[in-house]
């Protein structure tokens, strides 16, 4: 029989009887995969919690300890969920898809991690503000915060930007790796223990499939090549939430987690840029573009050198990031649409090539 601790349970006194603890490793609707010591179950949640649950918060969500009453044959049904160590909760104001519950606050998208792997790709995409936001965000969900910078393989000179960091948060393990090359790998395996669980927060495309796949040391997931336009990757999610990896850590990656990455608090990143910001009001135009406009006091800046043209390209990418992070809802929307439009063509495809068959025949 296999242990609870092996996926991280840590009670000690035994369960009221009748009643079986178990982890919460997939929730599809109203729908919870749950492992326990009998195995893995399907189980839904009593009665009681649509009637005495404020918020969505008091609902299980994957990595979850939950007790359960054990059914034989058919849906198990859970009666309790058990105090969290950590988790991380988005707030949700749609209340649909939860249509019991009028007011929704708080969604936890994930739970009982001890360590969450702050990503940050190397490449053109690296912004030493946004993974000091993520790193408030992790400090305060209760578990370990681990930077991590990805695409080390791409980065020839990455030694800076790992040293900036490691010298601004001295308390926070700080790594550089690639998933291509290996490079690094071996630098997570002290998180990598049996029972201990981890999660992933970082923008799109950072590459969380990419090492969640290396450290399942098999293909789980479709990694689709980068789009070459903004540095972003994108995958196709065919999977479980709560893994088990060989080492017998866990990595929890829930669709709530991922769209965490672009929660991404905007504030604080246009303070950071008066030296620019307060020349846009002596360009002759009050809309400029400051592209090609006559009198444009930005690139009359950069000809004459007072300002430094990889200042302005790092304003515009961080700007181009606001708009990524205000607009996460249709950027959601776009992608699922391109995933429906990819879909589409390739059937399409599919079509005429039958079709094309069937005129040969
Ligand atoms: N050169 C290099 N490219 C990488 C590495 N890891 C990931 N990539 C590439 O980056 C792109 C995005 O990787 P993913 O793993 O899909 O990123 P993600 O964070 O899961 O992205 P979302 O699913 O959109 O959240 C892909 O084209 C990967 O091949 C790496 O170590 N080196
Ligand atoms: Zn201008």
């Amino acid at each position: 029989m296999m242990k609870l601790e092996t996926y991280g349970y840590t009670e000690t006194e035994p369960p009221p009887s009748g009643l079986l603890p178990g982890r919460v490793t997939e929730l599809r609707r109203e729908r919870f995969t749950v492992m326990t010591e009998c195995g893995e179950v399907t189980a839904v949640l009593k009665g009681a919690f649509y009637h005495n649950a404020e918020m969505r918060a008091d609902f299980p969500c994957v990595g979850d300890f939950v007790l359960l009453r054990f059914n034989e044959s058919g849906d198990s049904l859970i009666v309790t969920l058990l105090p969290r160590r950590s988790k991380f909760s988005r707030s949700d104001y749609s209340g649909h898809g939860a249509g019991y519950v009028k007011t929704v606050l708080e969604q936890v998208v994930a739970a009982n991690f001890d360590y969450v792997f702050i990503l940050s790709s190397l490449n053109n995409d690296f912004n030493f503000s946004r993974i000091m936001r993520y790193l408030t965000q992790a400090r305060q969900s209760g578990g370990q915060p681990v930077v991590i910078l990805t695409k080390a393989d791409i980065a020839p000179n990455y030694s800076l930007s790992l040293a900036e960091i490691t010298q601004s948060i001295p308390d926070v393990p700080v790594h550089a790796i690639s998933s291509h090359t290996g490079l690094g790998k071996n630098e997570l395996d002290p998180y990598l223990k049996p029972g201990k669980t981890i999660v992933f927060l970082g923008m799109s495309g950072v590459g969380k499939s990419s090492l969640l796949n290396v450290l399942m040391e098999q293909e789980v997931m479709k990694v689709q090549e980068i789009r070459k336009v903004d540095s972003r990757g994108r995958h196709t999610t065919t999977h479980r939430q709560l893994f088990m990896l060989l080492s017998g850590a866990m990595v929890i990656d829930t669709p709530g987690m991922r769209e965490l990455g672009l929660f991404d608090a905007d504030e604080g990143i246009r303070a950071g840029f008066t030296d620019v910001e307060q020349r846009f009001s002596q360009c002759r135009f009050n809309d400029c573009r400051h592209q090609s406009e006559p009198d444009c006091a930005i690139l009359t800046a950069i000809e004459d050198g007072s300002l430094k043209r990889e200042r302005w390209n790092q304003y515009i990418s961080q700007q181009q990031e606001n708009s990524f992070v205000q607009d996460k809802s249709s950027y959601l929307i776009n992608k699922r649409s391109r995933n429906n439009t990819t879909a589409l063509s390739n059937r399409e495809t599919k079509k005429k090539e039958t079709r094309k068959n069937e005129y040969k025949t």
